[in-house]
């Protein structure tokens, strides 16, 4: 019998918007994930089976073809690269907005700027572009926190409503890239397994575009 065809998933907000796509596409894992502290799951579709890990991790489990396709946002794949990966589908899910934002009002103040980020490397990308000096400072959460502290001017951050920014006495600058989910497809699967991948991605597709 053949290895099973292996789709990893972002937990967390991503999953939550994943799953109803999967459903109305007709793959539903076998048991609430929810519910469950397992990490596979074989589902409603013969030979596919959801394994369900970190954002950061989905791009190397499909770069190395340990997973064939996976889930994953766009933030991700341009902080970490896309290396090795299709990406056929954007599925339109977690929508965000990846920006700078500082408090509200600040004004330049020398020719540097710090930024806090957990993008270090779109923020250094960005600033570069910008023909700005940047001394970014990488951070695992909680961005918001870095100015009020002085331990930066700027961060580089996900908005989606603004609701965190104003919590923190804070207000978004620049837009550095619009953000949602995307399918990514490992290319080495993409060739050896055309046919069963590409049906589940057309699968999705109409999925996606009887949303929008
Ligand atoms: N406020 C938001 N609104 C919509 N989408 C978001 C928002 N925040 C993050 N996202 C998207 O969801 C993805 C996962 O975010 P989530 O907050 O669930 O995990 P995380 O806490 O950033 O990651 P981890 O748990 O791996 O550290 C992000 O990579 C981004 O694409
Ligand atoms: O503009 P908003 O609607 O407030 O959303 C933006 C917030 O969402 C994300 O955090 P999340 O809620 O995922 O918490 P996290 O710090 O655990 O990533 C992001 O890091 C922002 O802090």
């Amino acid at each position: 019998m053949n290895k099973p065809l292996t789709l990893a998933l972002t937990k967390g907000r991503i999953l939550k918007e994943t799953l109803p796509l999967l459903a109305q596409a007709g793959i539903e894992p076998l048991e609430d994930v929810a519910q469950s502290r397992k990490l596979i799951f074989a589902t409603t579709e013969p030979g596919l089976q959801l394994v369900i890990i970190r954002g950061t991790d989905v791009p190397t489990y499909v770069r190395h073809g340990a997973a064939d396709f996976g889930v994953v946002g766009k933030d991700i794949l341009l902080e970490h690269g896309a290396e090795g990966l299709y990406e056929p589908l954007d599925l339109g899910i977690a929508r965000c907005r990846l920006m700078t934002a500082g408090p509200v009002g600040w004004q330049p103040n020398g020719a540097r700027v710090r930024v806090a980020t957990k993008f270090a490397n779109i923020a250094r990308r960005y600033f570069a572009q910008q023909g700005v000096h940047a001394d970014v400072i990488k951070l695992y959460g909680a961005m918001e926190l870095a100015p009020m502290m002085d331990l930066a001017d700027l961060i580089v951050d996900i908005v989606d409503t603004g609701n965190t920014l104003r919590a923190n006495d804070m207000e978004p600058l620049e837009e550095i890239a619009s953000i949602s989910s995307r399918l990514v497809v490992n290319k080495a699967s993409m060739r050896a397994r055309y046919g069963n991948i590409q049906a589940i991605v057309d699968r999705l597709a109409d999925v996606v575009a009887q949303q929008s």
